[in-house]
């Protein structure tokens, strides 16, 4: 005979939370068999009750007050709201303090307050789990958590932001340029609430410091991720990029190494034979060096209601199963405090770009900052007018010190020859 069913209570109906609904009416009795005991929804809360979902929510108690969710008769609440803080801090505290699973897609909750909540459900015995939060239906937390759990890990690097590669992919198809393409993006339902946390690389940062948490055995520090975003990328910078091999992605890199913790989300140039420059459109892929596995790649939906709802109901899977374990791969105790690695003494190549004015000793002048900052130059390509009337100069620089490449970025800095800001984009090496 099948055990009682994990009773499970649901905040947010939206994209990843019809998501779970349909995926759990749908694979019912494999899930059910799979976890040894059916899964069923009890309970939801959403901000509107009337709103036509296509959800047939006629069986299952609406619950008015999001954070009232933690008392409803339920085993594990779901969270599917979104926000570090706000309704989803309150039900995620109130959860774990009346001793029931919780489980979360919210990546900004977890960069924020995951220590505090992974220590809260430690106290209480009972699951937090996030995999849908990173990634989205790529089981890499699991993967970094469980498979890889035997090794060091050196380096993750990963596309962790499906909007974002979404819009570089279809940039580098169609040679358009970013503006053109966000509003595509947006209408997909991948985009966070803010757009600006996709675009800005906020919401890579908030995975990445979750990921690097789980593959170093570190306290998450989203403070201390470099970010920026992908705004300033033009059709162009692809295509000098494609000209010299390379395609552009926001990549997310932490890395581990004597001076701390290394933790950077950024558009990169990656060399056209690097697993993540065949990643396109809304995919993710995380590159996991281990000391025994070696390279590991997870590929797959970053986003979107189906893989997202995929993760989140595979954590209710091992929670109806009675296999969890600590949310961040150990103790929360165990966790050591990474220091912030120095940038820029890491060494590395770069492209940079400059939109000049068209005139008389302008290379000459972006040939002297790099030469008085230490920057050798690789190649330099100058294309001629845009339609603004200005002329763009790409470089890219040998192998050498960033602090350098700040140098000669700095030298320039209010020059009059220069008719925007520069681009400076890392070569994944
Ligand atoms: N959409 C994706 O592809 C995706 C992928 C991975 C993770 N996530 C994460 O999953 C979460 C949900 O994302 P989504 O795309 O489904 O969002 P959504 O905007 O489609 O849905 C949010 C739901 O939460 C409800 N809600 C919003 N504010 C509320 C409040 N104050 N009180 C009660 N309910 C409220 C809304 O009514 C809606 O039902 C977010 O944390 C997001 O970052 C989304
Ligand atoms: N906004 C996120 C959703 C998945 O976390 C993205 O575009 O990747
Ligand atoms: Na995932």
């Amino acid at each position: 005979m099948m055990a009682d069913a994990l009773k499970v209570a649901l905040a947010g109906l939206g994209t990843v939370g019809g998501g779970v609904i349909r995926l759990l009416d749908e694979n019912r009795d494999l899930i059910a068999r799979r976890a040894g005991r059916p899964i069923e929804v009890v309970a939801v809360s959403a901000r509107d009750r009337s709103k036509d979902r296509g959800l047939d929510l006629s069986q299952l108690a609406w619950v008015d007050d999001t954070t009232q969710l933690a008392h409803a008769d339920a085993d594990v609440v779901v969270e599917l709201v979104g926000g570090a803080d706000g309704p989803a801090l309150a039900l995620a505290r109130a959860t774990l303090a009346a001793g029931k699973g919780f489980v979360t897609a919210n990546k900004a909750m977890l960069a924020h307050h995951g220590l505090e909540l992974g220590a809260a459900a430690e106290q209480a015995g009972v699951p937090l789990k996030f995999e849908a939060a990173v990634a989205g239906g790529i089981p890499v937390i699991k993967g970094l958590r469980e498979g890889a759990a035997a090794n060091a890990i050196g380096r993750v690097t990963g596309i962790l932001n499906g909007t974002c590669n979404f819009i570089l992919s279809r940039m580098e198809a169609e040679s358009r340029d970013f503006a053109d393409v966000l509003a595509e993006a947006q209408a997909l339902g991948f985009a966070e609430a803010d757009p600006s946390f996709d675009i800005d690389g906020v919401d890579a940062a908030h995975k990445l410091s979750i990921l690097a948490s789980i593959a170093f055995g570190t306290r998450p520090a989203f403070p201390n991720v470099q970010v920026s975003g992908i705004r300033h990328v033009l059709a162009a910078d692809i295509a000098e990029a494609a000209a010299l091999g390379y395609r552009v992605r926001l990549v997310g890199v932490a890395e581990a190494g004597a001076g701390g913790l290394f933790q950077r989300v950024h558009a990169h140039l990656v060399p056209a034979d690097h697993p993540l420059a065949h990643v396109t459109g809304a995919t993710n892929a995380v590159v996991a060096e281990g000391n025994y596995v070696g390279r590991l790649l997870f590929q797959g939906a970053g986003a979107g209601a189906g893989p997202t709802a995929s993760a989140v109901v595979a954590d209710l899977i091992d929670i109806a199963r009675g296999e969890f374990g600590t949310a961040f791969a150990m103790p929360v105790d165990a966790l050591a405090a990474a220091e912030p690695a120095d940038s820029g003494e890491r060494r590395g190549r770069a492209y940079l770009r400059f939109a000049v004015a068209d005139r008389v000793g302008v290379l000459a002048e972006i040939a002297a900052a790099m030469r008085d900052a230490g920057v050798s130059i690789e190649s330099l390509i100058q294309r001629g007018a845009n339609p603004g009337g200005d002329v763009l100069v790409a470089i890219v620089t040998h192998e050498g010190p960033e602090r350098c490449v700040a140098s000669a970025l700095e030298r320039l800095r209010g020059s009059q020859s220069l008719t925007g800001e520069p681009l400076w984009m890392h070569i994944l090496g």
